[in-house]
C-alpha cells in the first residue's frame, strides 16, 4: 500500500476549521476523506474577468470593471428591503448596477474609486443587477460554484478544496495507467484536480472535465470488473437439482412458459449447476412473468437440498411473493417462510422462525431487507434472489451472500435500461433477457386526460367495474410533507367513495400504515371484496393482481417515466383489455413530452431511451429513478461513448495476468481495494 495515498484517505479532521459540526456536514454531503473533498468539484463556473460591453449576452452572469460614476443611491422599503444604485462607466459607457438587498456595500462604492462588480446582466436596459462586489487584485479567472447545504455554505466548501489542495497536492497520484493518459491526451490526476477546481480559462475547465469523465466512468468499470473476478476466483456451489421434478414442476404450471421464460430458465439452471459462482440479472418488463422464473430456480435449489432467499424492496411485495410461492410449493412439501420488519423482533413467532431456519426445516425464506439482519442464520443456504435488484445496494446483497457458502445470486429488474447501458452498468453480472409478455396480452391503451375530465374518467372506470373488473387510482408524491401527500390520498379516496360506493368498494392505502393494516387492505383487493384501490406510490413495484384492468393516475406529470411505466404495468396482466388514464395538465413542454411518450407506445426498452433523451433536456429526475447509478461529473446518457470505451479499456487492464503487480497499475488496484464494495 503506498504511504502517498493513505494520506488521501485521511479524515478531514486533519484540516483547519473543521470541527465536529463541519465534519457533519461534509458527511451529509458525502464527503468524509481528502480524497472525497478533492473530488467534490464545482458544478460550474462563475467567470470572474471583466468583460467588455459589447460581449454580453442577455441574462449572463458577467464580470464588469470601471469607475463609479455618480454617487450611490440608497432606498429602503420597509425594515429589511433596501435598493442601492449607482453607474458605473466602462470605457466611454455607462451602465447602472442595482443591488437589492445588500445596503451595506453602499461604504465601498465612492465616486470616481474602480470597481469590479459580478452579476447578470439586463440587456434591455443596460442594467447589472448586482450579486457580488470582488475585490480588485483578485486573480482574474473561472471561480467554481459548489454544491451546498443548510449545514455548509458553498463558499466554505470551496476554501476547504483551497486549503485541501494546497496541502496534500502533491500526494496526488495518477490511477489511469500511463499508456491510456498519452493515448487520449489526458491531464495528471493531479492537474485535473488543480483544474477542476481551479482553471485558469474555459478551456482549461473542459480539459480537466474531459479527463475528469473518462477517469469516473473507467474507475466505475474497473470496479465492476475487479468484483466479477474476484468471484470467479472463489470456487461457487455445483447445485445438482433434480431434472426430472424440475421438469415435472414445470409442466403441472397453469400456463405455458413463453420462450424467452424457457431460455432465461435454462440459463440460470446451467449456471447453477456449474461449479462457479451465479452473478446474474434477469431483466424483463413489466409483467413479463419473472416471478415464476425465479420460482423455478428457487424449487431447482430445494431439490438439490438447499435453501433458498428471496428478497423484495417492499414488505407488500414480499408478502405477495411469499403467498404464491406458498402456494405453489405446499403441495410439493417445501417449507415457505415470511419475515419482515413487521415480524417483531423478540417476538416467540421470530425466534420460532429463526431456529427453524438455522435448522434447515424452512426451505425458501421470503422477506425485505430484514433479511440481511444479524441473527438470520441459515443452514446451508444455496440461492439468493433479490427483486428490483436496483433498489438494493451491491453492499446489501453482498451482505446476505455472505450468509451463505457463496450461495449463486439472481436479481430481477424491470427497469428496461437500454441494451447499450445494460451492459455498461450491469458490467459484473450476466444478463438474460424476457423479451416477450405472455400469450394473448394486449398493450394497455394510455390516454391522457385533463383535470376537468376527471368525472368522465370515473364514469369509464365504473363501466370497467360493471364488467367485474377492478381499479387502482393513483396520487404522487406532491409535496415534501407527507401529511399533505397523504391528505391528496384521503381526499381521492373521500371522492371515488361518493361516486362508486355502495355498489363497489373502495379501499385506501399508503405508507404510512401499519404493516397488518396494508395487509389487509391488499389481501381484500387481491380477493375482489374491493373493487378501487386508492393508493399512493406504495404499489408501484410488482403488485400482481390480474383482474385489475383500469389504472387512473392522478398528476400523471409528477411521475418520471420509469416510474409511470411501473404502475401502467399493474394492469395489463390477463388476456382482458386493460387501460391507463393519465390525469395531468403539465406546465413545461418536458411534462408534457412524457405524457405524450405514454399514450404512444408501451414498450418499456422504447420508453426508457425516450426518458434518456428527454432527460438530457432538463434532467429533473436525476439517473437513480432510471435505475443507473449516479456518477459525480459523467453522464452515462451523453457521455455513452466515453463509458463504452473506458469499459473496454478498464476489462483490457484489470484482466492483465499480473495487474496490480506492475507500477503502472499498482495505484489502480489499490484503489480498488480500498473503495466500499460497488456502488448504491
Ligand atoms: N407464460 C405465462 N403465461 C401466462 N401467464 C403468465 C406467464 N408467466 C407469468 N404469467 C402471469 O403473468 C402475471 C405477471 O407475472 P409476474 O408477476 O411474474 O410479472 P413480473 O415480470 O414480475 O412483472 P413486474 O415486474 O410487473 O412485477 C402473473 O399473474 C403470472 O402468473
Amino acid at each position: 500500500m503506498s504511504s502517498l495515498e493513505t494520506i488521501l484517505e485521511q479524515s478531514l479532521a486533519s484540516l483547519k476549521g473543521v470541527g465536529p459540526k463541519t465534519l457533519q456536514a461534509l458527511q451529509h454531503l458525502g464527503i468524509t476523506t481528502i480524497e472525497d473533498l478533492l473530488t467534490a468539484f464545482p458544478f460550474r463556473y462563475d467567470d470572474y474577468r471583466p468583460k467588455k460591453i459589447a460581449e454580453l449576452i442577455d441574462q449572463e452572469k458577467v464580470t464588469l470593471r470601471g469607475v463609479v460614476a455618480t454617487a450611490p443611491v440608497l432606498v429602503h422599503f420597509g425594515r429589511k428591503k433596501n435598493r442601492l444604485n449607482f453607474n458605473l462607466q466602462i470605457d466611454d459607457q455607462v451602465v447602472l448596477v442595482t443591488f437589492f438587498n445588500q445596503g451595506y456595500l453602499v461604504d465601498k462604492v465612492t465616486q470616481g474609486a474602480e470597481l469590479t462588480v459580478f452579476g447578470k446582466w439586463e440587456s434591455a436596459r443596460q442594467q447589472l443587477l448586482g450579486m457580488k462586489l470582488l475585490s480588485l487584485n483578485k486573480k482574474e479567472r473561472l471561480a467554481g460554484v459548489y454544491r451546498s447545504s443548510k449545514e455548509i455554505h458553498a463558499t466554505q466548501l470551496q476554501r476547504l478544496v483551497k486549503q485541501a489542495f494546497e496541502r496534500y497536492h502533491l500526494q496526488i497520484s495518477d490511477l489511469l495507467p500511463q499508456n491510456l493518459q498519452k493515448k487520449y491526451h489526458l491531464l495528471s490526476r493531479q492537474q485535473m484536480i488543480h483544474d477542476m477546481h481551479f482553471p485558469a480559462d474555459q478551456a482549461a475547465a473542459q480539459a480537466a472535465k474531459r479527463t475528469a469523465v473518462y477517469e469516473e466512468f473507467f474507475l466505475f468499470e474497473a470496479r465492476l470488473q475487479y468484483l466479477k473476478q474476484l468471484d470467479q476466483q472463489q470456487s461457487g456451489l455445483q447445485i445438482n437439482y433434480d431434472n426430472q421434478q424440475l421438469k415435472k414442476f414445470i409442466s403441472q404450471l397453469p400456463f405455458e412458459l413463453t420462450a424467452a421464460q424457457k431460455r432465461s430458465v435454462n440459463e440460470i439452471c446451467h449456471d447453477m449447476h456449474r461449479p462457479i459462482h451465479m452473478n446474474r440479472l434477469l431483466q424483463g418488463d413489466v409483467g413479463s412473468g419473472k416471478t415464476i422464473v425465479a420460482a423455478i430456480a428457487i424449487y431447482a435449489a430445494v431439490t438439490a437440498g438447499y435453501q433458498a432467499a428471496l428478497m423484495a424492496p417492499t414488505e407488500i411485495l414480499a408478502r405477495q411473493h411469499a403467498d404464491k410461492l406458498f402456494r405453489l410449493f405446499e403441495p410439493l412439501g417445501v417449507n415457505v417462510s415470511l419475515l419482515t420488519g413487521a415480524t417483531t423482533s423478540g417476538s416467540r413467532q421470530r425466534r420460532e422462525l429463526l431456529q427453524q431456519l438455522q435448522k434447515g426445516a424452512i426451505n425458501v425464506l421470503v422477506g425485505t431487507h430484514a433479511l440481511i439482519q444479524n441473527g438470520v442464520e441459515f443452514k446451508n443456504l444455496g440461492l439468493v434472489i433479490t427483486d428490483e435488484q436496483h433498489r438494493f445496494g451491491v453492499n446489501q446483497r453482498q451482505a446476505l451472500r455472505l450468509k451463505g457458502v457463496q450461495p449463486d445470486v439472481l436479481a430481477l429488474t424491470a427497469t428496461p435500461i437500454p441494451r447499450t447501458l445494460a451492459l455498461t452498468v450491469y458490467g459484473e453480472m450476466d444478463v438474460s433477457i424476457i423479451n416477450e409478455l405472455p400469450q394473448g396480452r394486449k398493450p394497455v391503451k394510455t390516454f391522457w386526460l385533463k383535470k376537468t375530465q376527471l368525472q368522465q374518467a370515473f364514469n369509464f372506470i365504473k363501466e370497467q367495474l360493471k364488467q367485474g373488473q377492478q381499479a387502482y387510482l393513483v396520487t404522487p408524491l406532491v409535496s415534501e410533507s407527507e401529511v399533505l401527500d397523504l391528505q391528496n390520498a384521503e381526499q381521492l379516496s373521500e371522492d371515488a367513495t361518493k361516486f362508486f360506493a355502495p355498489e363497489y368498494q373502495v379501499g385506501l392505502i399508503h405508507g404510512k400504515m401499519k404493516s397488518d393494516e396494508k395487509e389487509q387492505i391488499m389481501t381484500a383487493f387481491t380477493g375482489g371484496k374491493i373493487a378501487v384501490l386508492v393508493a399512493t406510490t406504495v404499489i408501484e413495484v410488482g403488485v400482481d393482481v390480474p383482474k385489475a384492468s383500469v389504472i387512473l393516475i392522478l398528476d400523471a406529470d409528477r411521475f418520471g417515466l420509469a416510474q409511470l411505466h411501473q404502475l401502467r404495468g399493474r394492469v395489463g396482466r390477463s388476456s382482458k383489455q386493460s387501460y391507463c388514464l393519465l390525469v395531468a395538465d403539465p406546465k413545461t413542454d418536458y411534462g408534457r413530452e412524457r405524457l405524450q411518450t405514454m399514450t404512444e407506445t408501451t414498450d418499456g426498452f422504447v420508453i426508457a431511451q425516450r426518458d434518456l433523451e428527454l432527460r438530457g433536456q432538463g434532467d429533473v429526475l436525476g439517473n437513480k429513478q432510471a435505475g443507473l447509478p449516479e456518477f459525480k461529473v459523467a453522464d452515462p446518457v451523453k457521455d455513452l461513448r466515453i463509458l463504452q470505451t473506458a469499459q473496454i479499456d478498464a476489462s483490457q487492464i484489470v484482466k492483465q495476468p499480473d495487474f496490480g503487480k506492475t507500477a503502472a497499475t499498482k495505484p489502480l488496484l489499490h484503489y480498488l481495494q480500498r473503495q466500499p464494495l460497488g456502488f448504491d
